[in-house]
């Protein structure tokens, strides 16, 4: 596999190795010693699956307390995808990373605890799928408004499909202190 970093610490990309056959393919979409060895070091305990139609935008989402780290993937279709450090005293505070990940490329994206995450469709459907640190907590689930100017995210969609969540999730500068991850360096 391949990691390659992002210009944010605790965002990274990852290629797996396909293995293809005349059958198709194989990959390991998650190894616990090769992730360590790469510097991933983490252990899964919930995964989730969600289908959408284009132009879907999920996000942005976090969980504080209880932050979940999350290794993202597509395995059908193609999405936008964006991790936003929301971490008030970190050097990297209100920076970004926007990578496309699709069924085709089978990139995974590694995203630390105490980052937001979303993702907006821009195939047909996409099958999303992704592997959590920690399991869901409704009472620290938490929403930042998907267009938030003070992230100025490029998302390729004006007018997306939200959830009701969505769609009134509060602005950043709306998100008192206590409800925002602490930077743990
Ligand atoms: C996240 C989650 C949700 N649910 C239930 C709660 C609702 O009844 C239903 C849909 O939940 P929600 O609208 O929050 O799902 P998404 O909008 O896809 O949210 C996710 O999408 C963004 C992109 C993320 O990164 C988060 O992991 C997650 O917030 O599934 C569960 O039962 N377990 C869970 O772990």
């Amino acid at each position: 596999m391949k990691c390659i970093a992002t210009e944010l610490p605790g965002v990274v990309i990852i290629e797996p190795t396909v293995h293809g056959d005349e059958r198709g393919f194989f990959y390991e979409s998650f190894n616990q010693a090769r992730f360590a060895a790469a510097g991933i070091d983490t252990t899964f305990v919930q995964t989730n699956v969600s289908r959408s139609q284009r132009g879907v935008l999920r996000g942005l989402h976090y969980q504080w307390p209880n932050p979940q780290g999350k290794l993202v993937s597509v395995l059908d279709g193609e999405v936008y995808d964006v991790a936003v450090d929301i971490r008030p005293d970190s050097p990297t505070f209100s920076k970004s990373v926007a990578v496309m990940l699709s069924g085709e490329n089978k990139r995974h994206l590694w995203i630390a605890p105490g980052f937001a995450h979303g993702f907006c469709v821009v195939s047909e459907q996409a099958t999303f799928t992704y592997q959590c640190t920690s399991l869901y907590d409704p009472a620290a689930d938490a929403a930042i408004r998907w267009n938030d100017a003070r992230f100025a995210l490029d998302w390729p969609i004006s007018d997306p499909q939200l959830s009701q969540k969505d769609r009134k999730a509060p602005f950043f500068d709306e998100v008192p202190r206590e409800r925002l991850p602490d930077y743990v360096p």
